[in-house]
C-alpha cells in the first residue's frame, strides 16, 4: 500500500498545578515547553517495519507478514477509543516477549508504537512497510511529558501516513499545523499510547502535546487559557529516574487505603489550581504586583506539601526546594514526581544563573511563556 512520508514534532509540558489529582477528576493547569520530540516516517519496500529510538537505544524491525498475524479479526475493540484492546496488548506482549508487569523504557515504547501502528492500519487490509525514527530534546521519564510527546508524534505521523488525516502542508509551506478535527483524532490515538505507558493517564499530557500553549484540563475538557501573564519559570532536573506508571498506581493505592485522608488532599489541589488560574487572570487584567507573586509562591509551597502527602516526593526534590527557598524562591515537583523535574517561580528582576548556586542539581532549561 502507498503511504505518505512525513516529519512531525510535538512539545513536552510542565504541569503548574494538578498532577496526580487530575487523574482522579480534578483540574490541572499545564503549559507546553520549547523542548520537542521529532519523528520521521519513511516508506520502504523491504516488507519490514523498523523503529529507531536513539534516546533509549532501541533499534528493532519486524516482518510485515508476521505483524499481519497480530491484527485482530474484529476491529470493534480497536475502534472503541474509550479503552485499550486488552487482547491486542496481550498478543503484542507475547510477540515482543514482554512479561506482564514489565515497566522498562524499551518495552513501553515498543508496545505503544506497535499498538498505535496496528490500530491505525488494521482497517486498510494490509500493514505497510515503513521506518519510523524518533528523537527528542526532552529527558525521558523526568516529568516533562516525553511519553505524551512520543505518543502524539506516533499518532500524528501514522494517521497522516495512512491518509486518515490529510497533510496540512500546502505547496509553498515547509511547516504547518493540522485543523481542529485532525488534532482531536491525533489526541485520541495519542491517549491510547499514554494508556500503555502510564496505565491510567488523565489525558492532560497528550492534550498539551497535541494543542500546545497553556491550558486548563478537567475530566477530558480542554480549555486553552487565552490571556496569561509572562512568568519566568526555572526548570530543574534532579536526574533521579522514576516511572509515571508506578507513581500513579501508588497514589491510587493510598486513596484506596485512606480515602478519607487522601480525597480531601486531592480536593485541596483542585482548589489550588482554581486559585492559581484566578490569580493569573488578575495578573493580566491589572499589572502583576508583588502580592500576586506572594499568592503564586504560597500555592506552590502548599501543593508541594500535598504531593509529599500523596507519596510522590523524593529527597532530591526536598533538597531542591530547600536550596531554592534559601534564596527566597519557591519550587514544586512537576509531572509524576518521585524524582524527575521541579519548577521554580522567578520574580521579575531575579536572575538565577548569576545569584543562585544549585550545587547538587542539574539545571536543564529555562523557559518563558
Ligand atoms: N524519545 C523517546 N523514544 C522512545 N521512547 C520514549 C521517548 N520518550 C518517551 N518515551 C517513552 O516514554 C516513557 C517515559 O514516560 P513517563 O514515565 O511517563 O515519563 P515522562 O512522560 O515524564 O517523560 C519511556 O519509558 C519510553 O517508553
Ligand atoms: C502524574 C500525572 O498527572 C502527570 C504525569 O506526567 P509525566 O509522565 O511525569 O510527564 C499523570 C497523568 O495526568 O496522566
Ligand atoms: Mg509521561
Amino acid at each position: 500500500m502507498h503511504i505518505k512520508e512525513c516529519i512531525v514534532s510535538a512539545p513536552g509540558k510542565a504541569i503548574l498545578h494538578g498532577e496526580h489529582a487530575v487523574v482522579h477528576g480534578k483540574m490541572a493547569l499545564a503549559v507546553s515547553l520549547n523542548l520537542r520530540t521529532y519523528l520521521q516516517l519513511q516508506a520502504t519496500f523491504t516488507s519490514k517495519v523498523c523503529i529507531n529510538l536513539p534516546n533509549i537505544n532501541a533499534f528493532l524491525s519486524w516482518d510485515v507478514t508476521v505483524l499481519n498475524q497480530l491484527v485482530p479479526d474484529s476491529e470493534a475493540d480497536l475502534r472503541n477509543m474509550d479503552e485499550l484492546d486488552i487482547e491486542l496488548v496481550r498478543r503484542l506482549r507475547d510477540f515482543v516477549g514482554i512479561p506482564n508487569g514489565a515497566l522498562d523504557t524499551r518495552s513501553m515504547a515498543i508496545l505503544a508504537f506497535l499498538y498505535i501502528y496496528i490500530s491505525i492500519f488494521a482497517g486498510s487490509g494490509e500493514l505497510p512497510s515503513l521506518t519510523v525514527s524518533v528523537w527528542s530534546e526532552l529527558p525521558t521519564g523526568a516529568g516533562l511529558g516525553s511519553s505524551s510527546a512520543y505518543s502524539v508524534c506516533l499518532a500524528a505521523a501514522l494517521l497522516s501516513a495512512s491518509g486518515t488525516i490529510p497533510s496540512p502542508l500546502s505547496d509553498q509551506e515547509n511547516t504547518a499545523r493540522w485543523g481542529v478535527a485532525e488534532m482531536e483524532l491525533i489526541n485520541r490515538f495519542a491517549f491510547q499510547g499514554e494508556r500503555i505507558i502510564h496505565g491510567n493517564p488523565s489525558g492532560v499530557d497528550n492534550a498539551v502535546g497535541t494543542w500546545g500553549g497553556i491550558l486548563r484540563y478537567h475530566s477530558g475538557k480542554i480549555t486553552p487559557l487565552s490571556r496569561v501573564p509572562m512568568l519566568r519559570i526555572l526548570l530543574t532536573n534532579t536526574k533521579v529516574p522514576r516511572s509515571t506508571k508506578v507513581l500513579v498506581a501508588g497514589v491510587k493505592d493510598k486513596m484506596n487505603k485512606f480515602p478519607s485522608i487522601i480525597n480531601p488532599v486531592l480536593d485541596s489541589v483542585d482548589a489550588i489550581s482554581c486559585t492559581c488560574e484566578q490569580t493569573l487572570s488578575e495578573m493580566t487584567s491589572d499589572s502583576p504586583t508583588p502580592e500576586h507573586y506572594d499568592i503564586l509562591e504560597e500555592l506552590i509551597d502548599i501543593n508541594q506539601h500535598h504531593l509529599n502527602v500523596m507519596g510522590v516526593g523524593h529527597p532530591a526534590l526536598d533538597n531542591l526546594c530547600r536550596v531554592t527557598l534559601a534564596r527566597g524562591l519557591h519550587s514544586k515537583l512537576t509531572g509524576a514526581g518521585g524524582g524527575g523535574c521541579a519548577i521554580t517561580l522567578l520574580r521579575p528582576g531575579f536572575y538565577p544563573l548569576a545569584s543562585l548556586t544549585v550545587r547538587f542539581l542539574f539545571i536543564s532549561a529555562i523557559f518563558l511563556w
